[in-house]
């Protein structure tokens, strides 16, 4: 059974409330970062914070992820040093990463899978080696900084960032990695991040990072199976057992083939449905 990434949250480690409140909310993933949203006088006193909620909280089934500050920062070392031993974190993500290098250099320094934010130009264009690196869980797309790096404008369309969302798909598909949609930012209007949730989810990602536990149940929703989908599938699977047992290696439901390969898609969103009822026990 494979794990949800339907909705990833992150909370700034400088946020006693928010880091609180966590352990109640909805995510399959929770980002704890220690990077953007957190002011450098404050970085000291988060890296504190976080490792005694980490020791103290217990955040059931949600996949806990440290995102440190980049290595080219005096912060990066010790944040690494820290929750890169700790039992409670599983997996540390890696900001700003532009090739192999940086994924090594943290690889040096903490044995937990590693996640990389795939946010800058070049990290596009070097999507493949940094997929295929052999201690990569996931990508997580940081499409405030590609945009800021691009120079690209808001578009409900996203039409700026398709070529990136489209290289880091590929690389995340192709070396079989999780992959994660970036956020949205007006986090008050639901409706547009459903749309952005329905586009991102069309395309392939595997769930979306979000900024408020408000945007969860949007996220969750748009990413699971619906009862139509797991109805379809279950109906496919049955419908090519059939025509199998008939000597015959294609079915014919609802007026579409179904062979081999949609068995196999089928088969896996009766996967995700079902690691998605099992968090919900
Ligand atoms: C965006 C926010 C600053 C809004 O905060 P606030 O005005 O306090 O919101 P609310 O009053 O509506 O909050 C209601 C309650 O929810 C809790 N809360 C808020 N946010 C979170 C959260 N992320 N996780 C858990 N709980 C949260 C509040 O504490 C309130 O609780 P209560 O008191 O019980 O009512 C704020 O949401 C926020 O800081 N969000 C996270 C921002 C962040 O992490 N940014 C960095 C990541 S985005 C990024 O860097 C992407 C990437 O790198 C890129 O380049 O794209
Ligand atoms: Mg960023």
């Amino acid at each position: 059974m494979t794990r949800p990434y339907r909705s990833v949250l992150y909370i700034p480690a400088s946020k006693q409330r928010a880091l609180e409140k966590a352990r109640g909310l909805a995510a399959d993933a929770i980002i704890f970062d220690l990077e953007d949203a957190v002011l450098p006088e404050e970085k000291a006193a988060a890296r504190v914070t976080l490792a005694r909620f980490l020791a103290e909280v217990d955040y059931g089934p949600r996949l806990r992820i440290v995102r440190i500050n980049g290595l080219d920062t005096p912060w990066a070392r010790e944040d690494a040093a820290v929750f890169g031993g700790l039992a409670a974190v599983d997996a540390i993500l890696v900001p700003k990463v532009d090739g192999v290098a940086v994924l090594d250099a943290v690889a040096g320094m903490t044995d937990k899978p590693l996640w990389a934010m795939m946010e800058t130009a070049r990290g596009m264009l070097n999507a493949g080696v940094i997929a295929a690196h052999p201690r990569l869980e996931g990508l997580v797309m940081g499409t405030n900084d590609l945009a800021k790096e691009l120079g690209s404008r808001f578009r409900a369309d996203r039409l700026p960032m398709m070529a990136g969302l489209g290289m880091c798909l590929l690389a995340a598909r192709a070396e079989g990695r999780v992959i994660i949609d970036g956020v949205y930012n007006s986090f008050r209007d639901h409706d547009g991040l459903r749309a952005e949730c329905l586009q991102g989810r069309d395309m392939g990602f595997d769930g979306k990072t979000l900024v408020h536990p408000d945007q969860l149940a949007v996220a969750n929703e748009v990413f699971a199976p619906s009862e139509d989908e797991v109805a379809l599938a279950r109906r496919q699977i049955e419908a090519f057992a059939t025509a199998r047992a008939a000597g015959q290696g294609v079915a014919v439901l609802d007026g579409k083939i179904v062979e081999n390969l949609h068995v196999a898609g089928a088969e896996a969103v009766l996967g995700r449905a079902e690691a998605i009822a099992a968090l919900a026990d």
